[in-house]
């Protein structure tokens, strides 16, 4: 780099989101200066179920590769002086393939797939999974790729044979573009630590994969991996096999959350961004010592330069854009997404309405699987812009949650969040956040800050950046800022009816159920409980306690309901002896601190809500009659 001048010095960026791939070209002022962008196919085969062809991601990148390029050229640059390449990508999409061919053995799972909820649920059940989320830093749910790793292996016959040759090879995006990219032969398996750390594999410390997890999910040694390496390096990613761009290094790859966070420069422990794309991700920097999250959030890898890891706090939420879609696709509200600000400025305020856009159940910092996407308060003076105006306004309350849930794990209160991704275009979306968290909002000029990050990941291991004071002008200036513009106590009183409406939606959806969905398959083995190569596991629920002397009958369900939705449920125990409270409490997971216990009369305080979705365990658990 040392003789070139800075116009001749450009950087390319992968962009591999869950609805489009793009391809951007950043001189070193960080400047987009030619960029292509394509949508590709969404698979929903069932409810819940999401895939991606992987072979159309793939071509979805070539494509835009060839076509910026093509722009770029047409603007009179020359493509030689496209000096690397970064990836970034959509996290824990997953992706198998057979090690030897090198092709697919079954659609990605998309990361907002529920479709392995059963298995989540047993593996739940297993006295060691309480270790986990110290390890690798997330908790076990459907989101992570290991447990669609484990659906395919129970369901998809292919998949199950190429584990048991040992053939099978398992990445996320990152991973799978890298592999392909290189063409096959090359055979480049690696991913970046960033990526690695959403699929419950990696230990968190060490940034290797780690023998517990690899153990509990029962893939150690039984699968190809690909190798973790630093997110910034001028040859493990190898090199693009073919196209427009034939020659170039890939030299740096982080997932696009990460990826964002250093687009935006977050490289001080306390700052974070929150992007508004198809999901929502907040990632705060805590600095090179993971922080264990005990309030619903997840510990990350930010990034990884040199070999160092940054950590981050991320909370993360699965419906953001991807909501103004299903009111775009599934509605028919309007013709494109940019749309929904207007439609939602046709009304004054929701009308009373509460979205709780729980399409993939809820994830931080609540994590309700059993939710699915309910609207609350509707009437016939509901209009469609009273459900765009709810529909914006889910995000920005899952937000406020979130950060409320940061602060006590951190201690710090955040002064200002940076925000960046497709929906952050949506100024009654930014003003919205502003007032509900009563901190400024900060959106910047140039909003492609999740391919920036990737451009500086790579442009880092070549030298166009020497160090991060280099990049402190980059996107400097000419954002817009969005002030709080309502009390704090307002804010509260908004904020409490999204959370009652959060607890009114648990418990729509029986695990029994998820169970059943997930074999309508029929040319696929039947689920039986029992994740197919993991017969060594013991995957068995746990058994009730003896019932045969007792039948627990709720008799009555109080509706004088208390402030806060509280109500006193009474249960009455018809038969057994009392001893057996403390374990029926604790199978409905409630304290067992009684009003009135006696032999006849026991007294629960439950929110009415959970009552409800207890009540649907207690059947299925068949301690008594409903
Ligand atoms: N002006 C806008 N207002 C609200 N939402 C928008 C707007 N523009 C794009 N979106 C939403 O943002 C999402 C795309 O954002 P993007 O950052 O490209 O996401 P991804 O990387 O996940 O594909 C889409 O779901 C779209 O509905
Ligand atoms: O496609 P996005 O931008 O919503 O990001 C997807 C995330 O990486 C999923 O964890």
């Amino acid at each position: 780099m040392a003789n070139m001048q800075d116009s001749e010095i450009f950087v390319g960026s992968i962009d591999q989101g869950t609805t489009s791939t793009r391809f951007l070209i950043f001189n070193r002022d960080g400047e987009p200066v030619a960029s292509h962008q394509v949508e590709f196919t969404q698979i929903y085969p069932h409810p819940g179920w999401h895939e991606h062809n992987p072979l159309e991601l793939v071509s979805s990148v070539e494509a835009c590769i060839d076509h910026a390029v093509h722009d770029f050229e047409a603007q009179g640059y020359s493509r030689s002086s496209i000096h690397c390449v970064g990836i970034t990508n959509q996290r824990e999409t997953t992706v198998v393939w057979d090690h030897e061919t090198g092709e697919p053995l079954h659609n990605a799972i998309v990361w907002t797939d529920t479709r392995s909820q059963a298995i989540v649920n047993e593996l739940k059940q297993r006295s060691n999974s309480s270790e986990l989320q110290a390890i690798c830093g997330l908790p076990l749910s459907t989101y992570s790729s290991a447990t669609k790793l484990l659906w395919m292996l129970a369901h998809v016959p292919k998949v199950k044979e190429a584990f048991d040759r040992g053939t099978l090879a398992f990445g996320t995006v990152d991973s799978w573009l890298v592999y392909r990219l290189n063409g096959v032969s090359a055979n480049y398996f690696v991913s970046d630590s960033t990526n690695a750390s959403r699929t419950m594999f990696m230990n968190l410390h060490t940034l290797r994969y780690d023998d517990f997890l690899l153990d509990f999910f029962g893939i150690k040694g039984k699968i190809h991996l690909p190798t973790i390496v630093p997110s910034s390096d001028s040859s493990a990613y190898g090199w693009l096999a073919s196209g427009a761009l034939e020659g170039v290094a890939i030299m740096g790859c982080l997932g696009d959350q990460s990826s964002a966070l250093v687009g935006q420069k977050g490289f001080s422990p306390g700052m974070a961004k929150n992007t508004y794309g198809t999901g929502c991700f907040l990632l705060y920097n805590v600095g090179d010592k993971p922080v264990i999250s005990t309030h619903g959030l997840l510990a990350t890898v930010a990034y990884n330069f040199g070999g160092k890891a940054v950590y981050a706090l991320e909370g993360s939420i699965a419906v953001a854009g991807s909501g103004v879609k299903f009111l775009q696709n599934n509605l028919t509200f309007f013709q494109d997404s940019r749309e929904v600000n207007d439609l939602a400025l046709s009304v004054e305020n929701n009308g009373g309405c509460v979205f709780v856009t729980a399409f993939s159940g809820l994830f931080a910092p609540y994590w309700i699987d059993d939710a699915k996407g309910t609207i609350f308060g509707i009437t016939q003076y509901t209009q469609k812009g009273h459900i765009a105006r709810a529909t914006l306004e889910a995000t920005c309350f899952q937000t406020k949650a979130i950060l409320d849930a940061m602060e006590k794990d951190s201690g710090k209160a955040l002064s200002e969040l940076a925000v960046d991704g497709g929906m952050s275009n949506s100024d009654l979306t930014m003003q919205t956040q502003a007032d509900l968290i009563s901190i400024p909002v900060y959106r910047p000029k140039m909003r492609e800050t999740t391919a920036l990050g990737a451009a500086i990941a790579a442009g880092l291991a070549i030298g166009v950046w020497r160090n991060f004071a280099e990049l402190r002008d980059i996107n400097r200036g000419g954002g817009a800022v969005f002030e709080p513009q309502i009390t704090r106590e307002e804010g509260t009183v908004k904020f409490a009816e999204w959370e009652k409406a959060v607890q009114m939606s648990r418990g729509w959806i029986e695990t029994e159920k998820t169970a059943e969905t997930s074999n309508s398959n029929s040319s696929e083995p039947k689920f039986n409980g029992t994740p197919i190569p993991l017969a060594d596991c013991n995957f068995s629920s746990p058994k009730p306690p003896s019932t045969q002397n007792t039948s627990l009958l709720i008799s009555d369900i109080v509706s004088e309901a208390c402030a806060n939705t509280t109500i006193k449920v009474k249960a009455q125990k018809t038969k057994g002896n009392l001893e057996l409270a403390p374990s029926i409490a604790s199978i409905i997971g409630v304290s067992t601190d009684l009003d009135d216990a006696d032999e006849e009369d026991l007294f629960l305080e439950l929110r009415k809500v959970e009552i409800l979705q207890k009540l649907k365990r207690l059947r299925k658990l068949k301690l008594g009659y409903f």
